[in-house]
């Protein structure tokens, strides 16, 4: 038997302040309403909101690229995080969290001292890249240190002309910070994006807790978290916004599944998430799934978007061109979770869950890569395809995000071989 499962994005609700990287104060928490009602609601512009705070060019880039009405996590954070609060950013993915952050990195920065001002750590390299990008299309002088970077090209120019903001990796701040390339004194805010995903890695939060015990004053910046996931929540999703299909077939169905979901559902671009190929798999000389998924989609699938493919064992050079392919137009990315954090490919209309994910949180991050686009009327949908037997992991996700599934048998729908 098969089935299809309705699922949707909604508010999160406030957590309880995660403490790992004492001592900073966090002091305000927020609930977010669902996006749509959000935007409608919005009753100031991004430029009333931020008035006085950020500079006039920055307002006036941010509305060339179409940010004129904030979002609603916008609307409510901006005034706290403008006056220089420590805030948890709390709030769904594609809410719009990185430009409330970005906004406060620019009010903070004074553009004619040349220091380090501002850190934007993330958790991977894909995501430091969009955030330096959102930055630099600002015009302001912003380094990204990523894993895989040219660490030792930049330790000479970040020596010669300190950039005023730093994206940077955690690995890759320790080694510039220990090499000491630059200096965190004049840091005036802290952003950690994707947060939870950081603390998750007790070895990242011992090296950032060092870096900025040793060598940034805590009493004299401000600091951010972001995420839709902070750990300690109560209560996850609830609110249903958009459809979210979920089936039900055999191992060996699912590559045909995925094939007639394709033709189906005719997406804008999608995302398909495969699992990570496991040690034993790698031992034995297996490709990983993500190359037989992608090489199976490239002779099958006869739409018209390119399939692309983005995995850890990737090299650098290989993910940053899979990353930046896929900007701007019609694909099929074909990804472990790597893509499922911070991605932001608006156009993004369709994510199918291939293999499932370990956790909620990381289905809660796959199914946030779309729908992100606030004022686009573009149906979407979020598919996962399981066995029978995996049927009990996807109702613990639904216990835990709050979503419901509608099952939806599959034969009729489909004809595969
Ligand atoms: N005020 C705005 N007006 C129009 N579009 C916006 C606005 N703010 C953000 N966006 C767009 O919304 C999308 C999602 O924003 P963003 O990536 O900041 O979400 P996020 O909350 O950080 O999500 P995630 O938790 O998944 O990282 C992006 O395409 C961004 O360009």
């Amino acid at each position: 038997m098969a089935v299809a499962a309705a699922f949707a994005p909604g508010s999160l609700l406030p957590t309880t302040p995660s403490t790992h990287l004492a001592p900073f104060t966090l002091r305000f928490r927020f609930s977010l309403l669902p996006r749509r009602a959000a935007v409608v609601a919005a009753a100031a512009t991004l430029r009333e909101v931020c008035a006085g705070r950020v500079p006039d060019h920055v307002l006036q880039r941010a509305e060339e690229v179409g940010y004129v009405v904030p979002t609603e996590v916008q609307e409510q954070s901006l005034p706290l995080l403008l006056s220089g609060q420590d805030c948890i950013l709390h709030a769904q993915t594609g809410s719009g969290k990185t430009l409330a952050y970005l906004l406060s990195v620019f009010s903070a920065i004074d553009f004619s001292r040349s220091s380090v001002q501002a850190l934007v750590v993330v958790p991977t390299r894909e995501l430091g890249m969009q955030v330096a990008r959102l930055l630099a299309a600002k015009a302001c002088t912003v380094m990204a240190l990523l894993d895989g970077g040219m660490l030792k090209r930049q330790k000479s120019w970040v020596k010669a002309e300190p950039p005023a903001v730093i994206v940077a990796t955690v690995a890759s701040l320790c080694q510039m910070v220990e090499r000491r390339a630059f200096s965190l004194q004049s840091m005036r805010v802290l952003v950690i994006d994707e947060v939870d995903f950081i603390f998750g890695s007790s070895k990242q939060v011992s090296s950032l807790r060092k870096i900025l015990t040793s060598y940034s004053a805590a009493s004299s910046r401000q600091t951010i978290f972001a995420s839709a996931s902070i750990p300690q929540h109560n209560r996850f999703l609830h609110d249903c916004v958009q459809h979210k299909w979920t089936k039900i077939c055999t191992k060996k169905e699912r590559l045909h599944v995925l094939l007639s979901l394709l033709e189906r559902d005719a997406p804008k671009s999608g995302i398909i998430f495969v699992a990570e190929q496991s040690e034993r798999s790698k031992k034995a000389g297996n490709p990983p799934s993500t190359t037989v998924v992608a090489e199976f989609l490239r002779n099958a699938y006869k739409g018209s978007l390119d399939v692309l493919l983005l995995e850890e064992d990737m090299n650098f050079n290989a993910r940053a061109a899979s990353f930046s392919e896929v900007k701007g137009r019609g694909f099929l990315l074909v990804s472990t979770d790597i893509a499922s954090r911070g991605f932001d490919l608006p156009q993004t209309s369709h994510i199918y869950n291939f293999d499932l994910p370990k956790t909620a949180t990381d289905y809660l991050h796959r199914a946030g890569r779309t729908g992100r686009e606030p004022f686009s009327r573009l149906e979407c949908g979020v598919t996962t395809l399981i066995t029978e037997d995996e049927h009990f992991v996807l109702q613990r996700f639904q216990n835990e995000l709050k979503f419901h599934c509608e099952e939806l048998p599959l034969e009729s729908m489909f004809t595969f071989s």
